[in-house]
């Protein structure tokens, strides 16, 4: 089953689960449906990771949070994964299974071996893109986080930050709008509390939101206001005194007060796209760079002669499946570069979302099952690489 459009993560919160979990962190009803559609055996309860240590996983259950260490089996577990848990031998609580992700990020998300891949958080159903006021919008990179935030499977938001600014806000918001092509934008300051609860209205009731943005954007002085107290040291603080302000730095899971989860991972929270000169060039890199030793600039990367990528694909070193993956990143942000008229660019996103959801996902899950099925019917351990 596949509900990663965020919105499927039905929101009523049912005292009455089907397994024991974690109600805090994003245990409602249709999760509580997920873990009986994909059961364990000895499985005893349901768990949630809010935070990944060196060599232990932080996990919360319905009883509270426990640290348990990694599954022997499977994929490593990763923040915002929900878990089986049962007795191990003593009798003491452990991680059985990990559910298949219903959405995730990852680096290199698009490249040819899926095991390159590196899953920073999963299970995330808003992914909100966190655009401040106070600074020019680079051509297309919105555009491409969107492209990579409807990819991880979960539903993005755009959030404007610092609208107090207003010398230049309107302009920027309108920009904004319009290049966020039919993605729900919300502007919100921190620094006069406007928007928030209109950002958490844009939530799915108990579901999680991970918020992705360029450094100094101002995610650090957003999640304050929305978890109302001081969880992150902002920018202000961390060039001056840092006493009493910074309580916490690591990757975690934080519950609010309405039942929406905050996931606020700082190693995803920059997410390559911002930070890279260019987002392209973070999933691509090695593409760009081959494209751009062909001998003539305007390569169309056919028949041309000198032509870079055709001979990496001709020795093997670039896989054509990946080059393919490329263009056709390409030519979605071209297309909605063109498009201007906002009831077309939404259904043309609900589309190639749902496309996105239905093919690529069930074929990573169809791979995932092969790869668990492989590993079971062998027995083998995989190493841990942390
Ligand atoms: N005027 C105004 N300033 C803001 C607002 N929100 C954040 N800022 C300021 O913007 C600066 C950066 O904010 P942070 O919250 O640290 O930004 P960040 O995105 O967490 O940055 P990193 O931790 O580097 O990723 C700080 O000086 C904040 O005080 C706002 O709503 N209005
Ligand atoms: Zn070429």
């Amino acid at each position: 089953m596949n509900t990663s459009s965020g919105n499927a993560l039905d929101s009523t919160i049912t005292q009455q689960p089907t397994a024991d979990g974690p109600f805090g962190f994003g245990y409602t009803a249709a999760v509580a449906q997920y873990f009986k559609d994909h059961p364990c055996p000895g499985a005893t309860g349901a768990g949630r990771v809010v935070r990944v240590d060196r060599n232990l996983l932080l996990v919360a259950v319905a009883d509270g949070l426990l640290h348990l260490p990694y599954p022997l089996t499977g994929e490593p577990a990763v923040t915002g994964d929900w878990v089986w848990i049962g007795p191990n031998r003593a009798g003491d609580r452990q991680i059985l299974a990990v559910l298949p992700r219903r959405s995730e990020l990852s680096r290199k998300r698009a490249f040819e071996d899926s095991s390159a891949e590196q899953v920073l958080a999963a299970n995330m159903d808003t992914v909100g893109v966190v655009v401040p006021v106070d600074r020019p919008l680079t051509h297309n990179r919105l555009e491409r986080t969107l492209v990579a935030a409807w990819d991880s499977g979960a539903t993005p938001l755009v959030i404007i930050t610092k609208a107090d600014l207003a010398q230049v806000a309107d302009d920027v918001v309108g920009k904004v709008i319009l290049q966020a092509a039919g993605v729900e934008v919300v502007t919100t300051s921190a620094e006069h509390g406007d928007g928030i609860d209109e950002l958490l209205v844009h939530i799915p009731a108990g579901g999680t939101i991970v918020l992705l943005g360029p450094s100094g954007a101002g995610k650090s002085t957003l999640i304050n206001s929305l978890v109302g107290r001081e969880v992150q040291h902002t920018g202000e603080v961390r060039s001056g005194d840092f006493k009493g302000k910074h309580t916490t730095t690591s990757r975690e899971l934080v519950p609010l007060a309405n039942g929406t989860v905050l996931m606020d991972t700082p190693g995803v929270r920059g997410f390559g796209l911002f930070d890279a000169e260019d987002g392209m060039d973070e999933m691509f890199g090695d593409v760009e760079e081959l494209a751009a030793r062909c001998r003539f600039a305007d390569c169309g990367h056919g028949n041309e002669p000198g032509c870079a990528v055709r001979e990496a694909i001709d020795v093997g070193s670039l896989p054509e499946r990946r080059w393919q993956s490329y263009l056709k990143m390409q030519r979605e942000i071209a297309a909605l570069a063109r498009r201007s008229d906002v009831a077309a660019q939404r259904a043309y996103y609900r589309e190639w979302h749902q496309k996105v959801v239905s093919v690529g996902k069930s074929q990573r899950w169809a791979e995932r099952e092969v790869a668990e099925k492989r590993d079971q019917a062998g027995g083998k351990r995989r190493k841990r690489t942390r």
